[in-house]
């Protein structure tokens, strides 16, 4: 039996603790934690340096420019953090070289869709020598959460404050009101896609005011009324022609946008409750209809899951590694024990 395998956890916020109840409820000898940090402390068993796995549940830009040393050292890394993938491309490519280089892993399931299968279908239609043409849809959780809620009973800001209070938003919710999020996740798809997306090619449409754009986070809270009324004009022009606010990412032919949709009650892309995503993928297979997958997209359990799905993926890749290199001895040693037979 091999020893287990040390991991370092990064961020303890709502993903991060999810991570770590779920590992523990997990307890499998496989698997150890040796080391824990946030912005404020360390808890450590061994350096972080020792660690094989390094688990990324911050959104801190400083922790992701980190991803491609730890790769290229060898020590894999399963993030939630989209800032690996989804920021420069230069960073995306650099991630893509080290993984290449020393053969460690980057699990990033839980970067889009918090898990849904949506990386994984994209890699393996690649795989298998589809040619992907576009995405199109809702990738934000907490957005698709505010306009399924907001039917102007309740004013926007107060919504905004749910959907923090319940772990949907980003540490700092204009992050997500901005299309910052999704713009992320879009271009973490993209890539994933084979398209070499520069990250300001992506047209933003922000439904972040001024004024809340401006203010420092500790202060964002008496900014958020700012979003009300405009909010409530989108709504209520949306209502005139019968239609509904989706924020919808899209890319097709080169071009990407991410921005607020008036969709009809139908329209395929409007379905879904909660906090759903709803992405389409057409490609050359999938050219007449595109293949479409939905469900829950934001929230700390189902991303710790996906981030656990990766480490164990991991895990296993490690163990097959090792169980082929002793089958090719023991093979290689009974081949010598068969030539000796036949001579
Ligand atoms: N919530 C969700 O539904 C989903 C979240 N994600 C992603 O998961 C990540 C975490 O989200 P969430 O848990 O909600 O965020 P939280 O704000 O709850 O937690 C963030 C954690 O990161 C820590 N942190 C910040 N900077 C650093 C640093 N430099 N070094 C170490 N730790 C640091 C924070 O520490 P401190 O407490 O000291 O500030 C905090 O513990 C984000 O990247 C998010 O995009 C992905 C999919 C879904
Ligand atoms: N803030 C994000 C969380 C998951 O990535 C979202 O709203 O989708």
């Amino acid at each position: 039996m091999s020893a287990p395998l040390p991991i370092a956890l990064y961020g303890t916020g709502q993903v991060g603790r999810a991570v770590l109840a779920r590992l523990e409820r997990f307890a499998d000898a496989s698997l150890v934690v040796v080391h824990v940090e946030n912005s404020r402390h360390e808890w450590s068993d061994l350096d972080a340096d020792a660690a094989q796995i390094v688990l990324d549940a911050t959104a801190s830009d400083t922790v992701a420019a980190r991803h491609a040393e730890w790769l290229a050292r060898g020590v894999h890394v399963v993030t939630a953090n989209k800032l690996g993938r989804g920021a420069s491309l230069a960073r995306a490519d650099a991630i893509e070289q080290a993984c290449i280089a020393s053969g460690a892993r980057y699990g990033d399931a839980a970067t889009v869709g918090a898990g849904l299968p949506l990386l994984r279908s994209l890699r393996a239609l690649r795989a298998g020598g589809d040619a992907i043409h576009g995405v199109a849809g809702v990738l934000s959780g907490s957005l698709a959460w505010l306009f399924a809620h907001f039917d102007g009973r309740v004013p926007f800001s107060t919504l905004v404050r749910e959907a923090r209070a319940a772990g949907y938003t980003e540490p700092d919710p204009r992050i997500d009101l901005s299309g910052e999020d999704v713009r992320r996740k879009l271009l973490i798809l993209a890539r994933a896609a084979g398209v070499a997306l520069e990250a300001d090619t992506v047209q933003v449409e922000s439904l972040v005011p001024d004024a809340l754009a401006a203010a420092d986070l500790d202060a964002i809270d008496e900014q958020l009324a700012t979003l009300d009324a405009p909010m409530q004009s989108l709504l209520d022009a949306a209502r005139e022609t019968g239609a509904r606010l989706h924020f919808v990412a899209r890319w097709h032919d080169g071009v990407a946008r991410v921005g607020l949709e008036t969709l009809v009650a139908g329209h395929p892309l409007a379905a879904g409750g909660g906090t759903d995503n709803r992405v389409a993928i057409r490609s050359a297979r999938y050219a007449g209809q595109p293949l479409v997958i939905q469900g829950p997209g934001a929230g700390a359990d189902v991303t710790a899951a996906a981030m656990l799905d990766d480490v164990l993926a991991i895990r296993d890749a490690l163990r097959g590694a090792q169980a082929i290199r002793s089958v090719a001895t023991s093979s290689k040693n009974a081949s010598i024990g068969w030539g000796r037979l036949i001579a």
